[in-house]
């Protein structure tokens, strides 16, 4: 580093001379020097992020256009370098956009769009542009042709990093047997030591998009994952921001932006599910955290020393005695029909007393007269807040606490509102808790008797609970976006306000059935199962979780779980275990769900494989190379929740699975020993052999199905010697033709008949399946509806 510490002594101006050396860092040159933030940190990943890029980015466009994508992705050798071209049938891109998408880094249609979409921020393929010239000089190769072109356009362009602009060398157009899409080249710097990555990439983009048709050629294989089915994704729709989760910085900068003058028509406007309804209950609560409530009190028996009527009278000079007592007996008579009344609904009392006592005397009731009458029956009411907010304390905290103490609560929380200036018994639930606080604190001190914070929160809930909200404007939008404390309560408001969760047409889960679909294609287990949550929000974006599990089979037994993430239906590949996905796996008990786990935390041992789903308009990743999902407690949350539906149901599974291998060997111990006890007995009785099926069927509660024939005539014996009743499909399978037969079907095919009934056998009952056969014939028996290891068969 330059030195200038030898000029300070010389009178030279060091910030002078350090001004000459800053200036500022276009993106491009940022991210040239710093590859790896985008997944270019070598060769072997900077193909699989290249490559990853530009799938991303084919299936975007194809979907978005509604085509079924065709994809082809090739790697090859040439010379020192690697030439990784991809193809696509999308919708291609237009002559003037294709410099910028490719030659201009933060360029593109996603950032802006709350939708869901693998691309987010517009820099994915011109980074791979940007590492294709930088390690091997040569430029990017574009075609692209849009619907109903007849050429294609073609250029070579690479990035003018100092200026982050394209750099076109060749502009042309040219055919192609693609009648639209786009097709890329780039060579790079690479080699194939990720070659197992890539091919799970691929591997795995097949199974979560199995509308796509994608061929993979590298230098040692050929792969082409053929479409399993026609249908799209659901299509995805555009949506405004919701009002759960936006930050502060985010909720003033909308502010600012806005064209609507009220906060209603601006939470109508710029929020997604807010309509005149939820923005008057949240308007509500925004008034309760800016201006705070008012406490409303018990109004005076008439009668007693603090006589509203008196009071009000008494306030009253000049409206002659008649007047004068109409109206102060109209507000006294409608405050006492109140149960409680808080300050802005005692001027409202008052106000309609004078207009009705002015129609009736002719008497009226100017401002003056009404406020004096307001604070006269205000202090009415407000003459013993103590009693008041003694009886309140009192029903809310434990029959244990002595009286006094509850008195003196009581008393201290009272002397907090006499003493407030406002004169209105207003309060927010903050500072309402910092006074019942305080008060509890002194409590303490001077009396011993401690409140704790179960009690404490009581109070507050019981007096915010009759506080009233007040009916005051709310303050238009450019007063909120001026002051941060506002802004602030509003905010707080909208975080506490309910409101439907988002639409979810902006998203596309790829659904439980498809996520199980898709872990049967590709692993061979004994079982599966899978669980999509309902969207939630994190920073105003909705998200949807959805997790899988397959267990068994196949799946290597040894070593840990394998883990399978994904996020817009995008596999990430690196950086496992920075992510929230890998989190949340590890958090889990596992012991619980009957996996094995060393220590019961951190990674799972044992043959399953772990898929998580994470949907959202904007995915938090934990770096621009996408290949983390950043640690959002909101999102961590449903991803626990995901996988634990998911668990669940494994749990299940192998509490069953278990139960049956203990009965299948009770089974086999049974069986083993029956036969010679049933020797010996006909050996010591001097009796025939005895039979024992029926026998080894009674003791393990088992269905027994036995065939007797004689004369023509089969009967098919079912005796449910279970504790449940049996819903059975029973299905006999002979070489003769059995002709018509009630109460079962019948189908010939190539030479064999096949004869099914349903019986419905009642625990220990029996059912008894008759039919009559010409000649000889063989039999074969299946029967569904009872697991194996709880059927016997003797037919
Ligand atoms: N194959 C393609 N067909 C049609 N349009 C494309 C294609 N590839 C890229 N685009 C357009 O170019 C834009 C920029 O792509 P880029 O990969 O740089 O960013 P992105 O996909 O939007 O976001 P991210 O940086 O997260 O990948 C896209 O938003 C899209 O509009």
């Amino acid at each position: 580093m330059t030195s200038y510490q030898s000029e300070l002594g010389g009178g030279g101006n060091v910030a002078e001379e350090l001004a000459k050396g800053q200036r500022a860092i276009s993106i491009a040159e940022f991210f040239e020097k710093n590859k790896h933030m985008l997944g270019f940190d070598s060769g072997a990943r900077g193909l699989v992020t290249a490559v990853k890029e530009a799938v991303d980015n084919a299936l975007d466009a194809t979907e978005e256009a509604g085509i079924l994508p065709d994809l082809y992705v090739e790697i090859a050798e040439v010379g020192d370098y690697y030439r990784l071209v991809i193809e696509d049938n999308g919708p291609g891109i237009t002559k003037a956009q294709i410099p910028k998408v490719f030659g201009k880094l933060l360029y593109g249609s996603r950032f802006h769009a709350r939708e869901q979409s693998r691309g987010q921020q517009g820099i994915g393929i011109s980074a791979a542009v940007l590492y294709s010239q930088l390690t091997s000089g040569k430029p990017a190769k574009i075609t692209s042709r849009t619907q109903g072109d007849a050429d294609a356009q073609y250029f070579e362009l690479i990035i003018d990093t100092d200026a982050n602009e394209p750099e076109i060398s060749v502009e042309s157009t040219t055919s192609w047997e693609r009648p639209h899409g786009t097709r890329i080249e780039l060579e790079m710097e690479a080699n194939m030591r990720a070659r197992q990555r890539l091919h799970d990439y691929i591997k795995h983009t097949a199974v979560v998009n199995p509308h796509a048709r994608i061929e993979f050629r590298e230098p040692e294989e050929h792969l082409k994952f053929e479409r399993a089915t026609d249908q799209l994704p659901a299509e995805t729709e555009e949506i405004r921001p919701h009002p759960h989760g936006v930050e502060l910085g985010t909720l003033i900068k909308m502010l600012g932006r806005t064209d609507s003058y009220s906060v209603s028509g601006f939470l109508q406007s710029e929020f997604t599910r807010v309509g005149q309804k939820t923005a008057d209950n949240l308007l509500e609560s925004f008034r309760d955290q800016h201006f705070g409530r008012e406490m409303s009190w018990e109004p005076p028996r008439a009668g007693v020393d603090a006589d509203v009527e008196a009071r009000v009278a008494e306030a009253v000079n000049g409206k002659g005695q008649a007047a004068t007592e109409a109206f102060a007996s109209a507000v006294a008579d409608v405050l006492s029909e109140r149960s409680r009344v808080a300050h802005h609904e005692l001027v409202t009392v008052v106000a309609d007393a004078a207009e009705r006592t002015a129609e009736e005397t002719g008497t009226a009731f100017g401002e003056t007269v009404r406020e004096n009458a307001v604070a006269a029956a205000w202090e009415a009411l407000t003459a013993d807040r103590e009693a008041d907010l003694y009886r309140l304390v009192d029903e809310v905290t434990t029959s244990r606490k002595d009286d006094a103490a509850v008195e003196a609560l009581a008393r201290r929380v009272a002397t907090t509102f006499a003493n407030d200036e406002d004169g209105r018994d207003r309060v927010t639930r903050e500072t309402l808790a910092a006074r019942v606080g305080r008060a509890a604190e002194r409590t303490k001190e001077r009396d011993d008797v401690s409140f704790g914070d179960t009690a404490r929160e009581n109070v507050v809930e019981a007096v915010w609970g009759v506080s009233r909200t007040v009916p005051d404007d709310v303050p238009p939008v450019r007063e909120v976006a001026a002051d941060r404390d506002t802004a602030s309560d509003l905010l707080e408001a909208m975080r506490v306000t309910d409101i439907l969760s988002p639409p979810t047409d902006c998203l596309a889960p790829i659904t439980d059935e498809l996520l199980e679909e898709g872990l049967r294609k590709e692993f061979d287990a004994d079982f599966y199962a899978a669980a999509t949550r309902d969207a939630e929000v994190h920073g105003g974006d909705p998200f949807v979780v959805e997790a899988g599990i397959a267990y068994g089979g196949d799946l290597k037994a040894e070593g840990q779980v394998e883990v399978l993430r994904f996020a817009n239906r995008v596999p990430l590949v690196y950086q496992q275990g920075a992510c929230a996905i890998t989190t949340v796996v590890k958090d889990i008990n596992w012991r619980n769900y009957g996996l094995d786990q060393p220590g019961g935390s951190g990674m799972p041992n044992g043959p399953a494989v772990l898929m998580v789903h994470v949907a959202s308009t904007n995915v938090p990743f934990t770096s621009e190379s996408k290949d983390a999902v950043a640690s959002v407690p909101a999102i961590e949350d449903e991803i626990e929740l995901a996988l634990r539906e998911a668990a669940r149901e494994l749990k299940r599974y192998l509490n069953k699975r278990r139960s049956l291998e203990r009965r299948r060997h009770k089974q086999d111990v049974i069986a083993e020993i029956l036969p010679q006890m049933a020797e010996k007995l006909s050996a010591v009785t001097g009796r025939d052999d005895l039979v024992i099926e029926d026998s080894l069927a009674r003791i393990m509660n088992n269905v027994l199905v036995e065939r007797e024939v004689g004369d023509g005539r089969v009967r098919v014996v079912v005796n449910n010697y279970s504790e449940t009743n049996a819903d059975l499909e029973v299905t006999d399978i002979l070489t003769a033709d059995p002709g018509d037969l009630d109460g079962a079907q019948v189908v010939p095919m190539d030479g064999e008949w096949f004869v099914k009934w349903n019986p419905t056998v009642p625990s220990g009952d029996r059912a008894v399946l008759e039919y009559d056969v010409n000649g000889d014939a063989d039999f074969d028996i299946s029967v569904e509806g009872v697991e194996a290891a709880k059927l016997t068969i003797n037919a």
